[in-house]
């Protein structure tokens, strides 16, 4: 019954099965297998603990001698009746600590592999994949949906020690009075099928509430995102009343939620008492079963009343934070169906010339970005592509760089065919810089170190030189100096000039730059230019720019046009 109500949203069963799934992992199979004994242990100990009573009021009363379990351990003194007693109590307490840290473990294991599958998997998608992902979509799953899945996990296991509990406290009430027990359990289903309207209502409370927490979550990440746009537009207290707005609804459904989740066990607990009332009722007036046995039952019923009412509670936090498993796994099931080619061919080295011959790509639902492209970059030159925005440049600037494969056509590096098995180690033979540069946290060092762990201290200035990012000796502690997030914030051309350094550190066949000098000044824009000139003696680039001096100093300029190549 409790488990009927876990499962009645939808696709649940569904859900049910992936959980159970991750708990077989071995990771998390033993830890699961001891929240079960955990569990089973500390309902026992109830179960016996009621039995128990019934020698233990024997022993106190002449009448109770009449009942039916009196002579089960008849002849133990008092005192070693209520040492029996407290040993139970004793051991159930450390069962449920037993328990407690169970869960714990096995929930934060689950949590661990959850992430590492989800973060290892969109690291081996393709980047046409990833390069869809709709903005904050893989952070929120990351974060907030993948420790909800910790939450399922404790409301589940929370829920089957209660079932275990109730099962027990029912054999307890079946040991002592069969009849009175039955009569609990016919007019226990009859409350659980007559309030099935409140806990639905509820449930849909806490589907509306997963709903507002995905909403806050992308209105948040969003403006986080767009802080510098809604400054500079004035738009910070319509941005205000947005968030505001986004919060109070979520506060609304959470009291919404909070309100349901305690009127539906209002409810249960007078139906529960009503049940528990009919069923003495009962066991007194028709079936004559005598008071001490009916007090015993009483203890029974009483106890598991609360106990009903947290399955009430642990089922609807079921229900609020299940879904997440159901998008985590989706998320899994997605970057595996989009992993990336395995690199099984060594890629040629770039010597003469990159061909393309009637290359085309095409994103689902859209007209192709890129169609019928026959070009040929020789090595060691300077490129340049240029055209309007939406003409495929990034995307041809991708196919380049072996982000992307094409979906027609070929490409070829000297005259060799590259296959979707060489792309891994053509991809690692180019560097890409693009135009928001990216520096990680950790020192420019570091930052310097992502592009070759075992570059010498010469090697990074001479990198740093060459890419005119000499600041970074200015910077206190020059190459230790702390950048990024974790230290000091750089200027969008600072940031480039690193990223340019970390790109040449690499010793690339092919350098692409895309846009990567845009937040340059003009001075030196020319000279990083005249330097990016200058490296073709050891390397090929290719550069997007729209204006500027580098279209001038290419040696090929090859100009997109809704996803064609056009007349320069
Ligand atoms: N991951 C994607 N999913 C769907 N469509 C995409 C994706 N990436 C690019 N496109 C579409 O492909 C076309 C070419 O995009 P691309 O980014 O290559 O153009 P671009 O010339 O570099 O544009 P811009 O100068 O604005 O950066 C555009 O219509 C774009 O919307």
């Amino acid at each position: 019954m409790i488990f009927i109500q876990a499962l009645q949203h939808k696709g649940a069963a569904m859900v049910m099965r992936q959980v159970l799934d991750e708990l077989r992992q071995p990771a998390m199979r033993r830890g699961s297998v001891r929240m079960l004994c955990a569990s089973l242990l500390a309902a026992s100990t109830e179960g016996i603990g009621f039995v128990l009573l019934v020698p233990l009021l024997a022993s106190l009363d002449a009448e109770a001698s009449n009942l039916p379990l009196a002579g089960f351990a008849s002849g133990l003194p008092l005192s070693v009746l209520l040492a029996l007693f407290v040993a139970l109590v004793g051991l159930r307490a450390g069962a449920e600590v037993w328990r407690v840290l169970s869960v714990q473990d096995v929930s934060r294991a689950l949590v661990d592999s959850l992430r590492m599958n989800a973060v290892q998997n969109m690291l081996g998608a393709r980047w046409r994949w990833l390069s869809g992902l709709r903005e904050g979509e893989a952070e929120a799953l990351l974060v907030s949906d993948i420790d909800r899945c910790a939450y399922a996990v404790e409301m589940l296991a929370t829920l089957v020690r209660l079932a275990l509990a109730l099962a027990a406290l029912l054999a307890a009430a079946i040991v002592v009075s069969p009849p009175a027990a039955l009569v609990a359990i016919a007019g226990g289903l009859f409350a659980y099928l007559l309030f099935a309207p409140v806990r639905r209502k509820a449930r849909m409370i806490g589907e509306e509430l997963s709903a507002r927490h995905d909403t806050v979550h992308t209105q948040l990440s969003r403006t986080m995102r767009g802080l510098r746009v809604i400054k500079s537009f004035g738009k910070e207290s319509e941005h205000a009343r947005m968030l505001e707005n986004g919060f109070s609804a979520l506060r609304r459904t959470e009291r919404a939620y909070v309100g349901s989740s305690a009127i539906a066990q209002a409810i249960l607990q007078v139906g529960g008492g009503a049940v528990t009332a009919l069923a003495i009722w009962v066991a007194v007036t028709t079936l004559s079963i005598p008071l001490p046995t009916v007090l015993v039952l009483t203890a029974i019923f009483v106890r598991a009343l609360p106990l009903i009412g947290q399955v009430q509670a642990h089922a609807q936090g079921w229900a609020h934070a299940s879904p997440a498993f159901e998008s985590a796994r989706k998320f899994i099931g997605a970057s595996k169906a989009h992993a990336d080619a395995v690199a099984s061919a060594p890629a040629p080295e770039f010597k003469s010339v990159l061909s393309l011959r009637d290359v085309g790509v095409r994103f689902a639902g859209r007209q192709g970005a890129l169609s019928g492209i026959d070009l040929d970059i020789a090595s060691n030159r300077l490129v340049v592509i240029c055209g309007p925005s939406g003409s495929g440049k990034s995307t041809l600037a991708d196919i380049c760089s072996g982000l992307t494969f094409p979906d027609s056509g070929t490409v070829a590096i000297n005259g060799i065919r590259l296959e979707l098995s060489m792309l891994c180690s053509w991809r690692s033979r180019t560097a890409y810089v693009q135009q928001e540069a990216v520096i990680f946290g950790g020192t420019v060092r570091d930052n310097l170190r992502f592009a070759d762990a075992h570059a010498t201290e010469d090697q990074m200035w001479a990198a740093l030189e060459e890419a005119h990012a000499g600041f970074v000796r200015d910077l206190p502690d020059g190459l230790d100096c702390p950048v990024g997030a974790t230290g000091r914030e750089l200027s969008g051309g600072e940031k480039q000039r690193i990223a340019l350094a970390r790109a040449l550190l690499r010793s690339p066949d092919l350098i692409i730059l895309d846009e990567a000098t845009s937040a340059l000044d003009s001075a030196s824009e020319k000279a990083i230019a005249e330097a990016l000139r200058s490296m073709t003696e050891k390397t090929t680039v290719i550069a997007i720019a729209h204006r500027g001096i580098l279209p001038k100093l290419a040696d090929q300029v090859i100009r997109l046009e809704r996803g064609g190549v056009v007349a320069p």
